[in-house]
């Protein structure tokens, strides 16, 4: 379930080779014949196929599912951008492939006929242009199926970022491990289905390598994931307190506690202003409701009540109040406030005086920080690490979380999670119909939830995410924010086993 970079995928080919059984060729051959074998699985009723090889390594796994293919007797075209590097693992496939290669540039792509796509893989290194552009304008006009070797060409592996033109591809076969630009946007719907290929490249080989970004899913946290035991009693099961905005923006603070609560804490407190206490109280059961106005009683209520998590932002409002409770939050004892989320209003309200917040950590024993921003909001947070284009997303949100000491979640239909350390996972179980009002309000409460179950901060944002993005599959259409904390017993069920 790790993802490698190009630079990663490379160092671990290396090793494998060096390790044997393969040599580079032989790992070559077995890229190729798993190529085959998912167009021989899926494409059943195609008799005519065109690969098209580039100069390298991808061209060379091209050539090898050109000889297979034209050995079970389809009728197979190669067409080549350029010839492999004499002496390359490529040149051997090529010389070992009885099809003679056309130049590239007179290949049309044809309706009926599947398009092999071995032009480049992990080593796309500029934008692409001239016969190979126009190869991917026709493949896209003809509106015929793709097979991606790696990686639809186009697409950078590291960022899924496009360079210049990309296929789009209906089925992508990568090789041992998937790669960051199969996950993240544009890449991801680039690739159709992926298919994760083993080509005979031991999991040992990448042990001790330093990965340090996976898939997420409960392999990541499930050995963290909280689970009640009898000797509990309602607050060891963790205390959260949420933050209520004003008289006309409760909802979102609401959805939150209603999160809390189904995510499994024990207690949940909403502090609101005196304004809202009216309304608050008409909507809530068993969450507790406390009137806190100002600092001062934000400060007796931590004292008296000692909740294990707090979660600002929904609906709160942006202005100096946030600034001020998330601040006096930041500076307990983590011994006392295990975590504090700031989502929404919260970052936004330091966008103006950033430093306040990212130099907020002066030792190890303050409660850590979980930052859920969306694209805007991380921007207004962290303009220099926003504006350099040469990040990734996932390289955007470790760099904020190691500037702000904080597990950043770096929302979006490819959530990223990132830690200080440099752990980080992408998100892929998601669905459009999350992309709802309140709904990243439920998936604060969620985090806050498990954290205040003793759940390490990263493992809780990443499983809050996978939680929140499986209930919104399991809705789907018609989905609203209020159906998001009504799914997660079912979600929680699936996933500790219903007993
Ligand atoms: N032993 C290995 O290392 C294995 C590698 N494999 C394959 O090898 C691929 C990586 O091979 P390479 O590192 O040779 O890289 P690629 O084959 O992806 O591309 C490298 C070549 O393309 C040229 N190039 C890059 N971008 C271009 C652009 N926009 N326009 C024109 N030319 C461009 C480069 O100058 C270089 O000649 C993987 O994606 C995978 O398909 C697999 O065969 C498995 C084993
Ligand atoms: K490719």
């Amino acid at each position: 379930m790790e993802i490698l970079t190009s630079a990663e995928m490379g160092r671990t080919d290396r090793r494998a080779i060096a390790k044997g059984p393969y040599d580079g060729y032989g790992l070559m051959r077995n890229a190729g014949a798993s190529v085959v074998d998912e167009i021989l699985a899926r494409f059943a009723e195609v008799h005519g196929v065109d690969v098209l090889c580039g100069p390298g390594n991808n061209g060379g796994d091209g050539y090898v599912v050109a000889r297979l293919l034209h050995e079970r007797g389809l009728d197979v075209r190669v067409f080549a951008s350029a010839p492999p590097r004499q002496g390359s693992d490529a040149a051997l496939a090529a010389r070992d492939c009885s099809v003679r290669p056309e130049p590239l540039s007179v290949f049309r792509a044809t309706r009926e006929r599947l398009v092999v796509d071995a032009l480049f893989g992990a080593g796309l290194s500029k934008e692409i242009g001239g016969p190979e552009a126009e190869a991917i304008g026709s493949t896209q006009a003809a509106g015929c199926p793709v097979v991606a070797v790696d990686l639809p060409s186009g697409v950078s592996g590291d960022s899924g970022a496009i360079l210049g033109a990309a296929f789009s591809a209906t089925l992508t076969v990568t090789f041992f491990r998937a790669k960051p630009g199969h996950f993240l946007y544009p890449g991801r719907e680039r690739c159709g289905a992926i298919v994760v290929a083993d080509i005979g490249i031991a999991p040992t080989v990448i042990e001790g390598a330093g990965i340090k970004l996976w898939e997420n899913g409960p392999h990541v946290w499930r050995s963290d994931f909280p689970s009640p035991s009898s000797q509990m009693h309602k607050y060891t099961r963790g205390h959260v307190a949420v933050f209520s905005g004003g008289a006309s923006a409760t909802g979102a603070a609401r959805l939150s506690a209603r999160a809390v609560a189904r995510i499994g804490a024990g207690a949940v407190t909403m502090l609101s202003p005196s304004s809202a206490l009216l309304v608050n109280a008409a909507h809530l059961t068993s969450i507790m409701l406390q009137r806190a106005d100002t600092l001062a009683d934000v400060e007796t209520f931590v004292a008296n009540r000692r909740p294990a998590a707090a979660l600002l932002g929904p609906g709160f409002g942006v202005g100096e109040t946030a600034r001020l409770f998330a601040l006096f939050l930041l500076g307990r004892r983590k011994g006392d406030l295990k975590g504090v989320v700031l989502d929404a209003d919260a970052i936004t309200s330091f966008a103006e005086e950033p430093r306040s917040l990212l130099e907020r950590m002066v030792d190890g024993e303050m409660p850590e920080l979980v930052l859920t921003p969306h694209a805007a909001e991380f921007e207004r947070l962290f303009p220099d690490i926003a504006a350099d284009r040469s990040l990734s997303k996932v390289e955007r949100a470790r760099a904020a979380a190691l500037q702000a000491s904080a597990v950043v979640l770096l929302k979006g239909a490819d959530t990223v999670v990132a830690a200080p350390d440099g752990r980080a996972v992408i998100n892929a179980n998601g669905t459009p119909y999350l992309a709802t009002a309140g709904s990243g309000d439920v998936l604060a409460g969620i985090i806050a939830g498990l954290i205040a179950q003793s759940m390490p901060v990263f493992e809780a944002a990443a499983a809050a995410t996978w939680l929140h993005a499986e209930a919104g599959r399991l809705f789907g259409p018609g989905l609203i924010a209020e159906d998001l904390p009504e799914l997660l017993p079912e979600v929680l069920s699936g996933l500790l086993g219903a007993s």
